[in-house]
């Protein structure tokens, strides 16, 4: 790229011929400069000259990727070459022992492999900051910089337009497949019966030997750094919970052809249970399949059903016995079928995520496309709950750390009276309180991967349903109190559609999407006690 010198980008201060210098880059603005939605005389102002100061004040990061970049010209002499230079040196030697970080449970690892992210203090977990962890190793590391890469590059710059166009690109759920984040998010990193389906391989050249829960953990983490809800429902928010059941208890011939699809990206697929008047009481469900012989005729309304606007397939919950939960079936159930109709509901938030309302009429379902054996739906339904928990906690977990990101990084450069925002006792409370609840539901939640990864498969349910629970309401009840107080730093901004107060904007009105399905919270907290009292020693009782 060109390079310039400082007193060349000067003699281009007029608006008919503007530049400016951002971050050592050369931007050509004269043909933007009567479109800047700032308006035209801030630019006029500052034309010629190094503009950072004031861009970063006024602008998000995604700005200057998305509409910045494209008017770049060159570079102030110098600036190039040493970004240029960067990649090529030579690896920084190791840090010495004594001053390295014991990142890998008991090895010792680079000073750059300690280090990751902005070093916005709590913007990034512990682990991202230097801290001791028994729960990592490289392959973590390794993964946690290309997702983070992918999505700074590909997704976040992005969402804001997707999510005021309700609908993400097709082409972007395919990239993401092409990563291998849907095996990653899906159960099927961890199925070793599945790693033969998965249209790609893991990210990062993980094996699938070698993943873990926290491998899947980092890849939700940091998709969900977007601070996009919409965007993490549009590419896993379906596929999480209703591949589970296909993976696990479909007949082969199903298996076969809707696991790859779906994990390529290629076809969406979508879990269909709640009803207008059935939502966590998920035995009460009333949409029914009546068995006629040659197949089931299916009826019935299905509601808030996440991808279903758009999704090719859905796994049906229905009565197919007598009430309760012993008579409920899954079926795999293909849109393209006569009497299945979706529809896109209006809702509050996760725009782009295809929250829908489907109506099954007189749908005549094959009986080869019953998955498992014919009322023993609610099980199948149950062996996932767990997982789909954990997900709305790792997603609700990181989107409570976006807003203390945002927050933090914006009091740093807003003042107010004369100081920075950061400079005024109240706010700094507001961070602690934000600060010291997602840590403790961060802490909890790496305690029970931990659990999960290393606990017997068959005690988990019992010995781990309890906790999940509780853990689900902690993370969703942390998420709303920074949202809000997100919100209260930002000011007007945080009222504003787009612009710096885009992210935590989007997440106060996507926190009710976590703190309902899934389980609502009072649910949860009541769940997570009434398991704990089958644990009370009888001694106590
Ligand atoms: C590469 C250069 C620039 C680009 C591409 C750019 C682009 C934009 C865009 C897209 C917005 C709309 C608001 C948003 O969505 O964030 C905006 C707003 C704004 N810009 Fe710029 N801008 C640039 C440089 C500057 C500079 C140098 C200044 C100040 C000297 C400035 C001041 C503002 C102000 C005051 C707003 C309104 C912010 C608000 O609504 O709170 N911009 N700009």
């Amino acid at each position: 790229m060109k390079t310039f010198t400082v007193e060349e980008v000067a003699q281009h201060n007029k608006p008919n011929d503007l530049w400016i210098i951002v971050d050592g880059k050369v931007f050509d603005l004269t043909n933007f400069v009567s479109d800047h939605p700032g308006g035209k005389k801030v630019l006029v102002k500052i034309a010629g000259k190094d503009a950072t100061k004031k861009f970063k004040q006024f602008h998000n990061d995604a700005i200057m990727q998305r509409v910045g970049l494209p008017m770049q010209i060159g570079v102030i002499g110098g600036a190039e070459k040493k970004e240029e230079a960067a990649p090529k040196a030579a690896p920084a030697p190791a840090a010495p022992a004594a001053a390295a970080t014991p990142v890998i449970s008991g090895e010792l690892v680079t000073a750059d492999q300690a280090k990751f992210g902005n070093g916005i203090p709590y913007g990034d977990p512990t682990w991202y900051q230097e801290w001791n962890s028994p729960y990592y190793n490289e392959s973590h590391i390794r993964l946690r910089k290309a997702i983070r890469e992918f999505a700074d590059k590909e997704l976040m710059p992005y969402c804001h337009e997707w999510s005021e166009a309700k609908a993400i690109p097709r082409e972007v759920v395919k990239k993401v497949g092409q990563l291998g984040f849907l095996n990653a998010v899906s159960g099927a990193g961890t199925n070793p019966s599945i790693a033969h389906l998965m249209p790609y391989p893991l990210p990062a050249g993980i094996k699938p030997e070698e993943f873990d829960i926290f491998h899947e953990f980092i890849c939700v983490d940091e998709i969900a750094r977007c601070g996009s809800g919409g965007l993490l429902w549009a590419l896993q928010g379906g596929l999480a919970i209703a591949l589970p059941p296909v993976m696990n208890f479909a007949p082969e011939p199903i298996k076969n052809k809707v696991v790859p699809e779906c994990l390529a990206g290629e076809k969406f697929i979508a879990l269909a249970i709640t009803e207008p008047s059935a939502g966590s009481d998920v035995a009460g469900l009333q949409t029914n399949a009546v068995d006629k012989g040659d197949y089931f005729l299916l009826n019935g309304e299905k509601k808030w059903i996440t991808q279903g606007a758009y999704a090719d397939y859905y796994v049906v919950a229905c009565r197919t016995g007598g009430a309760g939960m012993g008579g409920v079936s899954l079926f795999l159930v293909e849109r393209a079928w006569e009497g299945v109709e979706a529809r896109y509901m209006d809702v509050m938030g996760m725009w782009g995520s295809g929250t829908s309302y489907i109506t099954f009429e007189d749908v005549k379902v094959p009986k080869t496309h019953l998955i498992g054996e014919l009322n023993q739906g609610f099980k199948y339904i149950m062996h996932n709950f767990n997982h789909e928990r954990l997900g709305i906690v790792m997603q609700a977990n990181r989107l409570a750390r976006v807003c203390i990101e945002e927050s933090y990084a914006y009091s740093l450069k807003r003042k107010t009276f004369g100081v920075r925002l950061i400079d005024h006792p109240v706010i700094r409370n507001k961070l602690g309180h934000m600060i010291r609840q997602c840590e403790a539901t961060h802490a909890w939640l790496e305690n029970i991967m931990y659990q999960i990864k290393t606990l017997p498969q068959e005690s988990q349910p019992s010995r781990l349903g309890g906790p999940i629970a509780l853990l689900k309401a902690q993370s969703t009840q942390t998420f709303e109190y920074c949202a809000r107080e997100a919100a209260q730093i930002f000011g007007g901004l945080s009222y504003t559609r787009g612009g710096q107060g885009e992210k935590v904007e989007r997440l106060y009105r996507e926190v009710r999407a976590y703190a309902i399905p899934g389980g609502s919270e009072e649910i949860m907290l009541d769940l997570g006690i009434r398991q704990s009292m089958k644990k009370v020693p009888k001694s106590s009782l």
